[in-house]
């Protein structure tokens, strides 16, 4: 893959590595993930973290573990509803989550709590961001509906932004565009990377 690649062909890769990977894999290194995470002090000090729920069949890190925990250590877990399914109005509701048995799936095989509590974004102290894969620049590459960056630009740009993502899917750079947020901290199996200025201008051009 050239360091010249595109959104649209690092999301191909990075989907085709994520794909390649087995069960066992997967587990073990979202197990990794999870401790890290579950040790940063934006999470330590969180009454309540936005987190994902994992689509199986897409090998996506494994959040259930660090949800699990949390809920354990009674913090509050808000998960995205997806509440507009046409391209170009990406646009989610988030709710609480209550309990794996709450959640119901959408249309992408999303379990979502659908019915669960409305949470206000100015209630999230941490958000932990699914990926495809990533660059240490702090940008991502996601399913390309727009959904996180959507969401992003509405809240409190002071809220850490914690990506997970394993070590084959992440880069020195991917590019970005005007309309994306970077975040604060890349976290894949071998630990944190930190993002060097998550604030810089974006880069168009595609280039470091
Ligand atoms: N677990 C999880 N939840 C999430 C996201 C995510 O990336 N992961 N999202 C992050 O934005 C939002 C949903 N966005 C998504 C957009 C596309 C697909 C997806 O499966 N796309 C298929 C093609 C689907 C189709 O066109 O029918 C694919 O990429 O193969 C999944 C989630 C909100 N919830
Ligand atoms: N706030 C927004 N409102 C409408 N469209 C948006 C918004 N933000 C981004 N988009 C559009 O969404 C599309 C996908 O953007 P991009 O490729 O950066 O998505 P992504 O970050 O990979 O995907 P996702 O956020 O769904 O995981 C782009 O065409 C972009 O113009």
């Amino acid at each position: 893959m050239p360091s010249s690649a595109t959104k649209s062909e690092l999301r191909q890769h990075f989907d085709a590595t994520r794909k390649a990977m087995d069960r066992g894999a997967i587990t073990d290194r979202s197990k990794r993930i999870a401790r890290h995470v579950l040790n940063l002090p934006a999470i330590r000090g969180a009454s309540c973290v936005h987190a994902y729920w994992p689509i199986p069949e897409q090998n996506e890190v494994d959040t259930r573990y660090i949800i699990d925990a949390l809920v354990e250590r009674d913090v509050d877990v808000a998960l995205p509803v997806v509440t507009s399914f046409e391209a170009g109005t990406p646009e989610m509701a988030h709710r609480r989550f209550t309990g794996r048995s709450d959640l119901q799936r959408n249309e992408w095989n999303i379990a979502e709590p659908i019915d669960g509590p409305e949470v206000l974004l100015s209630n999230i102290d941490a958000v932990i961001v699914p990926a495809l894969g990533a660059g240490l620049n702090g940008h991502r590459i996601g399913h390309g509906w727009g959904y996180y960056d959507a969401f992003l630009k509405d809240l409190d740009p002071s809220i850490p932004r914690i990506l997970l993502a394993f070590d084959d899917c992440v880069r020195p750079h991917v590019p970005c565009d005007a309309h994306d947020i970077p975040v604060h901290i890349i976290v894949t199996e071998s630990g944190l990377h930190k993002v060097a200025s998550p604030d810089d201008a974006p880069d168009a051009a595609g280039q470091p």
